[in-house]
């Protein structure tokens, strides 16, 4: 993981989502690379953001991980196969199927995987693990900002 971040290589204007912006004061600052074929990004969640009982993670932040980290994904496929830098990607279309309740206070494995690339478009499956529990899975449609083709 010699590489920069997918996150720390967005162009500056690009940078301020709550999730991933490494300009963004108070956001979670989530970091993906590649890990071969597919993209990675772990990330452990504070207490702060338990959902409906003691111990386990809100769903809304669970698909967050999914959605930014599918945007950094669908950013560095992009970016590989043309050969040019990276560039803003943004979330046409989120699904999220919750398989387990996802711990807090434990390191979680977001994995991608690129299904197409099409275009200014982006498809990626997508799964969440804590400690080798699979706790949610996704695909995200990521498109291409018109400005930054
Ligand atoms: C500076 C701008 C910042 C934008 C705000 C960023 C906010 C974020 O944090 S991202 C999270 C929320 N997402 C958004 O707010 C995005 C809002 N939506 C949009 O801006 C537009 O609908 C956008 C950019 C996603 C697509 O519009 P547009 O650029 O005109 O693309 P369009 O030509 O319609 O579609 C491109 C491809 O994506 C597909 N697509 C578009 N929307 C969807 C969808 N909802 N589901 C599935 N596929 C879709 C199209 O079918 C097309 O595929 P194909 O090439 O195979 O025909």
């Amino acid at each position: 993981m010699s590489e920069p971040a997918f996150q720390d290589q967005y162009p500056d204007d690009y940078a301020h989502c709550y999730g991933c912006g490494r300009l963004h004061a108070e956001g979670h600052h989530l970091k993906s690379y590649w890990d071969g074929e597919e993209t990675v990004c772990r990330y452990t969640p504070d207490p702060k953001y338990t959902g409906g009982f003691p111990g386990f993670l809100y769903g809304g932040m669970i698909a967050s991980l999914i959605d930014c980290h599918g945007a950094g994904t669908a950013a560095a496929a992009k970016a590989r196969q043309d050969g040019k830098p990276i560039s803003r990607f943004v979330t046409a279309s989120l699904k999220v199927d919750y398989l387990a309740p996802t711990p807090i206070n434990t390191e979680l494995e977001i994995r991608g995987k690129v299904v197409e690339i099409k275009g200014r478009k982006v498809i990626v499956d997508l799964v969440v693990f804590a400690a080798g529990t699979t706790c949610a899975t996704g695909t995200v449609v990521m498109v291409q900002l018109k400005e930054q083709n």
